[in-house]
């Protein structure tokens, strides 16, 4: 069994409902149907009924099962303006604004959410990542005495040696464009503990550069080796190091030579990119060239569990999301 059919096997098991506001998105109806008849959860999907009927009728799409809440007229409706105007009146939020941001199904999937009535959405095949996580960050927020949100990415690579038997997870690859030291390290033990709740493995975490100890010198190279002495200094106990080049966390030949003695060269299960840039071009190469499956942007630091999507995504990744999304309920 892979290890997206265990998550979604784990998944099933947890009877939860995941809440999918972009109603009018083919491969979002494609996995509202596949994610009920897989049973990985109960969907619900947030938006305009005939349109939902209209679209899933052309495309032979099965919602038997689905619940659909029509947003702009659901009962709740008024409640959640007035909760929403409570909880942003001190950053300014108006009742006539809180009555327009609820007019997206995003807004008022997280304001459902919110409001326990679901236990997780899934959003971002068609929205962008910034409209996504900027109603997350507004509403549901960081989990309690966590500054910092991330995400990774679940990467299943076909055919690798490397990492755990080709899985990886990548950070931050959706989310930070640009952390700081603190950041960094804070983005790299959040993930280590991803991959324990995600994966059930060990974290061996690479913290990347295009410097392995000391070959080149560098203020962005500075970055890197900062944030991996805070993670260490934090965490002593967990395997990092750094900075790697991506050949020396991944080939042990090549982690041998260029960071002889170290725990992580070669054997890195866990990549921590020092910039957006770095992690968001990664993520896409590997997918795309190495034909690879990337679930994610997966958000971490949450205080209930909130996922994105790329808008190059399939129904698939969308189900396989649902599935990690049932998961977060219970970290
Ligand atoms: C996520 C993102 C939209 C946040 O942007 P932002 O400009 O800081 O948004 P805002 O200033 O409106 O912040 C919204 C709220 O989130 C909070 N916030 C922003 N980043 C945060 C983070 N990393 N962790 C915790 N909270 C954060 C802000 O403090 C603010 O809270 P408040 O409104 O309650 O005071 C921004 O980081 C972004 O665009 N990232 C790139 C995403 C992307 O394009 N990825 C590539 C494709 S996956
Ligand atoms: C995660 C990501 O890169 O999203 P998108 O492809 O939608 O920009």
């Amino acid at each position: 069994m892979n290890v997206l059919e265990e998550i979604r096997n784990r998944a099933k098991s947890l009877k939860k409902t995941i809440a999918l506001p972009e109603y009018d998105d083919e491969r979002v109806l494609q996995a509202a149907e596949i994610a009920t008849r897989d049973q990985v959860a109960a969907i619900q999907l947030v938006g305009d009924p005939t349109i939902i009927e209209q679209k899933s009728k052309s495309l032979g799409i099965s919602l038997s099962g689905v619940e659909i809440i029509d947003h702009k007229k659901d009962q709740q409706r008024s409640e959640y303006v007035q909760s929403l105007y409570e909880l942003r009146k001190g950053k300014g939020l108006t009742q006539e604004q809180a009555e327009q941001w609820l007019e997206s199904s995003m807004y008022y999937a997280c304001m459902m959410l919110y409001h326990d009535r679901i236990d997780g959405i899934v959003s971002g095949a068609s929205l962008s990542s910034p409209d996504v996580i900027r109603p997350a960050l507004q509403i549901i927020k960081t989990t309690p005495g966590v500054k910092l949100a991330s995400s990774c990415f679940l990467m299943v690579v076909p055919d690798c040696p490397y990492g755990s038997n080709g899985v990886f997870l990548y950070a931050d690859s959706g989310f930070n464009p640009n952390p700081n030291s603190e950041e960094l390290a804070h983005i790299a033990l959040t993930t280590a503990r991803s991959a324990i709740q995600l994966l059930g493995v060990e974290p061996i975490v690479a913290m990347l550069s295009f410097s392995t100890k000391g070959s080149a010198r560098h203020e962005l190279v500075d970055k890197v080796i900062e944030a991996t002495a805070i993670a260490h200094s934090l965490k002593p106990e967990l395997l990092i190091d750094g900075e790697l080049q991506g050949d020396a966390a991944l080939v042990p030949s090549v982690g041998d030579k260029k960071a002889p003695g170290s725990k992580v060269a070669g054997k890195a299960n866990v990549l921590i990119f020092p910039d957006l840039n770095a992690g968001n071009i990664c993520y896409k190469l590997t997918e795309r060239l190495a034909r690879a499956t990337a679930i994610g942007p997966i958000l971490q630091g949450l205080a209930k569990p909130v996922n994105d999507l790329s808008r190059g995504c399939k129904a698939q990744d969308i189900v396989d999301q649902i599935a990690v999304t049932v998961l977060q309920t219970q970290f």
